[in-house]
């Protein structure tokens, strides 16, 4: 089943007279697999259109389906359920919880989805050991680098066993090395976990590491350039 396909969606942000339209008409269709870069400058549409996907934010117009199901047709309180089966998220802020230690954000996730604790014991260190955080399993978040929130942001992302990855500027805190480390662990989790992966970038550095990148411009989706094999 197809991962993402969106049908001339739109996002107009309304208040009081004035209007934007963040996102114009988008047609796009993303697949299992894949690790897709979303490019645009400042304000093109890039966040708007991953919340989106991400059922975050109702569109204005246009269709949007996710594993075959028509979610711009369901009712609000229908989304989470959407959300928790199908979608995880990165964000730039990397969304952690501070009172709770790395190892308790990543197990967190597995208790949401009510997975046996003894499987989620020893997949959050198993995930940890993974992302290079086996031995700060017991630090609280402010005890870490940007580089290694980012990563426990990522092994949450990972726990969380969710087919669509979405990521807002997951390396826009990160020095060059931890980002493009981080961006290495999406790539495999893309091609491994048969996962899709959606990153919304500003950073031209980690170009290379897309399977596809899609472009925005004042809210309209550039005709796409795709990666030569
Ligand atoms: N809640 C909102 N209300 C009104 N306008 C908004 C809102 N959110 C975003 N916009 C506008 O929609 C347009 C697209 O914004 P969006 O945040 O999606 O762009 P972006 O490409 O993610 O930008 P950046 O790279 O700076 O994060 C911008 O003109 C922005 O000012």
């Amino acid at each position: 089943m197809v991962p993402v396909v969106a049908k001339e969606l739109s996002k107009i942000y309304r208040e009081g007279s004035l209007e934007v339209t963040a996102v114009a008409s988008v047609d796009l269709e993303f697949q299992s697999g894949e690790l897709i870069g979303l490019f645009g400058p400042s304000g093109s549409g890039k966040t708007t259109l991953l919340s989106m996907l991400g059922c975050m934010l109702k569109p204005t117009g246009g269709t949007l389906e996710l594993f075959g199901q028509d979610i711009t047709s369901l009712d609000e309180r229908d989304l989470p359920a959407i959300r928790k089966k199908y979608i995880s998220f990165i964000f730039q802020g990397f969304n952690l919880f501070p009172p709770l230690t790395v190892y308790e954000n990543v197990m967190l996730v597995m208790n949401l989805k009510r997975i046996d604790p003894m499987v989620a014991d020893q997949r959050a260190r198993e995930l940890l050991e993974a992302v290079g955080l086996g031995k700060r399993m017991n630090f609280l978040p402010r005890e870490l680098s940007g580089g290694q929130r980012q990563r426990v942001a990522i092994a949450r992302a990972l726990a969380a066993d969710a087919p669509l990855i979405l990521a807002d500027e997951p390396t826009g805190n990160l020095d060059h090395e931890n980002g493009r480390t981080v961006m290495e662990m999406l790539k495999t989790l893309a091609s491994e976990q048969n996962c899709c992966v959606v990153v919304a970038t500003h950073d031209n550095r980690i170009n290379d590491l897309f399977d596809r990148v899609v472009c925005m411009e004042d809210g309209r989706m550039l005709p796409e350039k795709r990666k030569e094999t």
